[in-house]
């Protein structure tokens, strides 16, 4: 690794109405290497890459690159500097095609006599995605019919490519904020050789993650922040999960990860049944059964089917096939609301779009699912809403000024907290979790198995969608295996007969 320091903060401090978000950080990059950069949600993450990336200007504290000093104005100056950040939150513009994309802004490089060459347009940016391996992407397709994982690729292409256009002749820090999130393993591999490609040229990146395993395994050190202090960095050779995990929380992980202790055998009544389930092009003759009690975990590539499934227990797509029985009577949702009504509810995998309003407060945010009961007489009683809010702000830890503040000041983390406090505060006796515990820290992640383990101990049934195998199948009482739309295996995963990942893989590809 060359020792030349390529990107410098110090002593950076930033206030956000009274939330001192970070108190005098330091972090220097070297040319050459990647940087991981861990810390509990709300640790100021995301507050320091948007300042380097000149979104928001740091309170106090200087920032050099290249050994000059640095302060971007706003995100066009840092990429022309040779700074680039692709967001945790989308930042494409789905009505545009992928290539109006990648060039969006430098329209005028393919401007002939007051019109765009689109043909030239496309075969550039087919050239760029190319480069960073996906060739396999069109340009002309809309954002829109993309999934979110490639959708990411896109928006990695985009920034490498305005970076490199931008400094020719040194050397590019990329800002990777939570990039694997919405990627599977086949393509988390892609963005890590892609890395490993940037870097050989000696370009640098900082990589924010809460996936501890792949922090170890892409960095070359790493940073750890904690209330918005360095907690410490060290070369990767030194770090392991148990060491990143105790600097982060303060303490070492105490209790079973996946509280196995707390695994109940589900009871015989069945909540949910498909029998035969069918949906055009996605997936075909799904049989299964859910029961009351139960952890049912879907495992499988994106495009398996698993996710479409799930759509239709919850009311946002109709079956064209088979049946669907909802405890003990058939039935078919053309809404949401009717699957709700059945107590049947979702946790969006896209939950910053569709599982948050993010202009309302901690506690409307809680209540949005089970205002039913926080109501006296058609009424809702802020009494209950606001006791309600108190309660899930304690038990899961979600940092807040209060109860009263708005979502959207939220870290990323914590809004998904919020919306992990409103599914379980919710009446629902039927859970679909999609990734729950994704942009989560460690230590609520582990809570937050505990928070799950006691709802299916209340009754509750849960179908879920992990955000890893080993989080399926360190959960579940059953695992349901499906590859191209079709179920391809069902294994029992009971406390003492867990599955290894290696015989759920072979039956996902
Ligand atoms: N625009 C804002 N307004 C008010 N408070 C904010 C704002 N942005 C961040 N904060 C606060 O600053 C603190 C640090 O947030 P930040 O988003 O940097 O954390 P993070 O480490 O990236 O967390 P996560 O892992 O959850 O994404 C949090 O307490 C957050 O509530």
């Amino acid at each position: 690794m060359s020792k030349n320091i390529l990107f410098s903060a110090k002593n950076i401090v930033k206030s956000f109405h009274g939330t001192q978000a970070l108190k005098e950080v330091d972090l220097d990059v070297y040319e050459g290497e990647v940087v991981g950069l861990v810390g509990e949600n709300g640790a100021g993450k995301s507050t320091l890459m948007k300042i380097i990336i000149g979104v928001q200007p740091q309170g106090s504290g200087e920032m050099y690159l290249r050994g000059k000093p640095f302060q971007p104005h706003d995100p066009l100056e840092a990429n022309a500097e040779g700074i680039g950040m692709v967001y945790q939150e989308q930042s494409l513009i789905t009505t545009l095609s992928v290539g109006q994309n990648l060039f969006f802004g430098h329209e005028k490089e393919f401007m002939q006599m007051g019109i765009v060459n689109w043909k030239k347009m496309y075969a550039e940016a087919a050239a760029v995605l190319s480069e960073v391996g996906c060739e396999d992407i069109n340009p002309r397709k809309k954002v829109i019919d993309l999934n979110f994982a490639t959708r990411q690729m896109v928006e990695i292409a985009k920034v490498v490519n305005v970076t490199k256009e931008a400094s020719t002749d040194g050397k590019c820090l990329i800002l990777l904020d939570e990039p694997t999130s919405v990627l599977n393993e086949t393509e988390v591999k892609r963005l890590f050789q892609e890395i490993r490609k940037l870097t050989a040229k000696g370009h640098s990146v900082i990589f924010v993650s809460h996936r501890l395993d792949e922090v170890l395994e892409i960095s070359d050190r790493i940073y750890v922040y904690k209330d918005g202090e360095n907690a410490g960095n060290m070369n990767v050779a030194d770090a392991t999960e148990a060491i990143l995990y105790e600097r982060m929380v303060g303490h070492e992980t105490n209790s079973e990860y996946y509280h196995l202790d707390k695994q109940v055998i589900p009871k015989e009544e069945v909540v949910l049944e498909a029998k035969d389930l069918g949906c055009r092009g996605k997936f075909k003759h799904v049989n299964f059964q859910l029961h009351k009690g139960e952890i049912l975990g879907f495992c499988g590539v994106v495009g398996s089917g698993k996710e479409e499934i799930c759509s239709v227990f919850c009311g946002d797509e109709s079956p064209d096939f088979g049946e669907l029985i909802v405890k003990g009577r058939k039935t078919k949702y053309s809404a949401p609301y009717q699957a709700l009504n059945d107590g049947i509810l979702m946790i969006p995998m896209e939950r910053m779009v569709e599982g948050v309003i993010r202009g309302l407060s901690v506690e409307d945010n809680i209540a949005l699912s089970n205002a039913g009961r926080l109501s006296k007489r058609g009424m809702i009683s802020r009494k209950r809403v606001s006791e309600q809010a108190v309660e899930w702000i304690r038990r899961l830890r979600i940092k807040t000024s209060g109860k009263e503040e708005l979502v959207i000041q939220l870290s990323g983390g914590n809004q998904q907290k919020v919306v992990f406090a409103r599914v379980l505060a919710s009446e629902s006796d039927v859970v679909i979790l999609n990734h729950p515990t994704r942009g989560v820290d460690v230590g609520a992640k582990e809570e937050i198995y505990g928070l799950i383990r006691d709802m299916v101990a209340e009754g509750k049934s849960v179908i879920l969608l992990g955000d890893t195998l080993d989080e399926c199948i360190g959960m579940s009482n059953r695992v349901l295996i499906m590859r191209d739309g079709l179920v391809t295996g069902e294994l029992d995963a009971a406390v003492d007969a867990k599955p290894s990942q290696v015989s759920i893989i072979s039956m996902m590809v």
